[in-house]
């Protein structure tokens, strides 16, 4: 089984979770690709909260009636990607650089469902480069300082993030810092280290949130609790 057919094992069985008459956040991702299309093709009577413009665009192609976060008291059930699952279910994810409309989707849910191909299941997070959110104005002194505490953890500089068009700016018109470390050895110390520097909206480690996460894997979907 590829990758992609395990992403879509996982997306199918969260599908399955939906019922009607849910407020639902929609992740973003290609792992939440697959949720929103089998979800589109349950063809329930609910909202979705989209987590990103990629999947309002997506959820709205496919007829999924939408919310926004502002519209809706809480969310009974939010499925989401992410770029690795680590013990107890601590995740990074902002690949996407979807990070901060994801977590405050998911912080306004009462159930979170992680999916993934087993690829992403890891021993320790780290290898994946944490994605850390920073507003525009004054960026660079920001990664300066995000540079000091990477050293205080042993960790390499993070680097702006850039693509094709230049510098990646997130749907919230802020920018992404990535830092590669190979390691976390506590990931809640750094957690709390990067949201203390002024200019850091948030960072990639979603810590106690995910409540299940649904693994594809060549032997099918296996479900994981923290
Ligand atoms: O910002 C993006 C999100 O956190 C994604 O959920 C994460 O990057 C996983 O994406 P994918 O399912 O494409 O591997």
């Amino acid at each position: 089984m590829t990758a992609d057919d395990q992403k879509r094992i996982s997306g199918e069985a969260a599908a399955e979770l939906v019922e009607a008459g849910m407020v639902v956040g929609l992740g973003t991702g290609s792992t939440a690709a697959w949720f929103v299309k089998a979800l589109a093709a349950r063809r329930l009577d609910i909202r979705g909260v989209p987590t990103s413009e990629a999947t309002a665009d997506l959820a709205r192609e496919l007829g999924i009636g939408l919310a926004s976060l502002d519209d809706v008291k809480s969310i009974d059930l939010t499925v989401d990607g992410a770029d690795e699952i680590g013990p107890g279910l601590s995740l990074i994810k902002g690949g996407g650089a979807a990070l901060l409309r994801e977590k405050l989707v998911w912080e306004a849910s009462r159930r979170c469902v992680v999916i993934a191909d087993a690829a992403k299941h890891v021993k320790t997070l780290g290898k994946f480069p944490l994605p850390i959110e920073v507003v525009r104005f004054g960026h660079p002194h920001t990664g300066r300082r995000l540079a000091d505490i990477a050293a205080e953890f042993d960790l390499p500089p993070p680097r702006l993030r850039t693509a094709e068009r230049g510098v990646v700016v997130t749907d919230g018109g802020n920018v992404i810092y990535d830092m590669a470390s190979g390691t976390i050895a506590d990931p809640a110390a750094l957690a709390s280290a990067l949201k203390s520097v002024t200019g850091v909206v948030d960072h990639g480690l979603f810590l106690d949130l995910a409540d299940e996460a649904l693994l594809g894997t060549d032997d099918g979907v296996v479900k994981l609790v923290p």
